[in-house]
């Protein structure tokens, strides 16, 4: 069963607060008013870990605000764990553990009093020893009966994640769960992530540290201006990609002697550079050209002595997937239905913005 599904998703804020006569009529929308998510259909499977990306604004915050009902869609249905995220918003909440962005704490309650309170609001009774064991679990215990207006901003966000934890959800639900984590903080939020996976949580996972969604990711959807521009493994969206691997290749002999145009010439291939001192050749390609690279130069009849790759980083894709590059990935290559096509022309988003 799906985790998470969105059916053609779309989030509109009026801003304008125009009467409905006044609007155009052939779309129906006030042109003040922002598209913060726009048709979006997104399947999240059981047991899943994934991640979900997107520049400031793209929509991220107000998608996860409408899996939770604190949000409501425009157009479109949301089902979160078989249930309807509207209708029956109260098992939702009771089944998902939230980490929202921008937490903060109530300055007078304990570590402790916090959990316990989130325990309470998920209808868990003698929740004591449950308490106990995630404040253990999140690196609190020592702190847990000082009033958290004294926390740290690390502790801050342990205690959030402790809340999110009590009681086993089923789906958890993480904004930014990173953001104030020194390095060991962030490791220790990673591995809680894997060993929730590993008991069968659906992880839904929103962060801008793409390092931390490369290591605990099974899948990610990148949004861009309110649209799922592609939804896949990183390994595939790799391939897909525009972003560049670099292929180091050492030759026997003159590497002077190799036909440079014509692998420059091949599909995928970017560039090449020879660099005579090291008999090597540096080749800027897409993630699929590797192997026609190296099949061309054994076709000359070069030597090939050793390769070595460099894959693109996430940082690479994700800025060639929100077109920060100055690359315009907007067909998505691997999005959903719904999520790939672009509705509108730039100029009717500069319009509406
Ligand atoms: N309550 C609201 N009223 C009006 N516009 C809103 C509201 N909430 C969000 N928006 C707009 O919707 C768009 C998407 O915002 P959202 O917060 O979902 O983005 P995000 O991807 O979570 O961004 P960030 O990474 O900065 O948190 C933005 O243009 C934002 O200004």
């Amino acid at each position: 069963m799906a985790a998470i599904e969105l059916d053609s998703v779309t989030k509109r804020f009026e801003e304008g607060g125009r009467l409905s006569r006044f609007v155009d009529s052939v779309r129906d929308v006030d042109p003040d008013d922002v598209t913060a998510v726009d048709d979006v259909s997104l399947t999240v499977e059981e047991g899943e870990v994934f991640g979900f990306l997107g520049p400031n604004g793209a929509g991220k915050s107000t998608t996860i605000n409408m899996l939770l009902d604190f949000v409501r869609p425009t157009d479109g249905t949301i089902e979160v764990l078989g249930l309807d995220a509207h209708d029956d918003s109260v098992g939702v909440r009771a089944r998902t553990g939230v980490l929202p962005e921008g937490f903060d704490v109530y300055d007078r309650l304990t570590g402790r009093e916090h959990v316990e309170f989130a325990a309470d609001s998920k209808g868990l009774e003698e929740a004591g020893d449950r308490v106990e064991a995630v404040l253990d679990r999140v690196g609190l215990s020592d702190a847990a009966d000082r009033k958290a207006g004294g926390y740290s901003k690390g502790m801050r966000q342990r205690l959030a994640l402790a809340m999110a934890l009590v009681g086993d959800p089923d789906l958890l639900i993480l904004d930014e769960p990173s953001s104030g984590l020194d390095p060991a903080g962030a490791k220790e939020m990673r591995d809680i992530v894997t060993e929730e996976a590993a008991r069968g949580t659906t992880v839904f996972f929103s962060s801008h540290v793409l390092e931390q969604v490369e290591a605990v990711c099974d899948r990610v959807g990148i949004m861009r201006e309110g649209r799922l521009v592609a939804v896949d493994s990183i390994e595939s969206l790799r391939e897909k990609s525009d972003a560049d691997s670099t292929l180091h290749v050492r030759v026997a002999g003159d590497v002077d002697a190799v036909n440079a145009d014509a692998v420059t010439a091949l599909g995928g291939v970017h560039s090449v550079t020879t660099e005579a001192a090291e008999d090597a050749l540096t080749v800027s390609c897409s993630g699929d050209a590797k192997t026609a690279v190296i099949a061309e130069l054994e076709s000359q009849g070069v030597e090939v002595v050793n390769f070595e790759t460099r894959e693109a980083s996430l940082e690479d894709l994700f800025l060639s997937y929100t077109g920060h590059d100055g690359t315009d990935r907007t067909d998505g290559g691997s999005a959903p239905s719904g999520g790939g096509e672009p509705s509108e022309s730039d100029d009717e988003r500069e319009v509406r913005a």
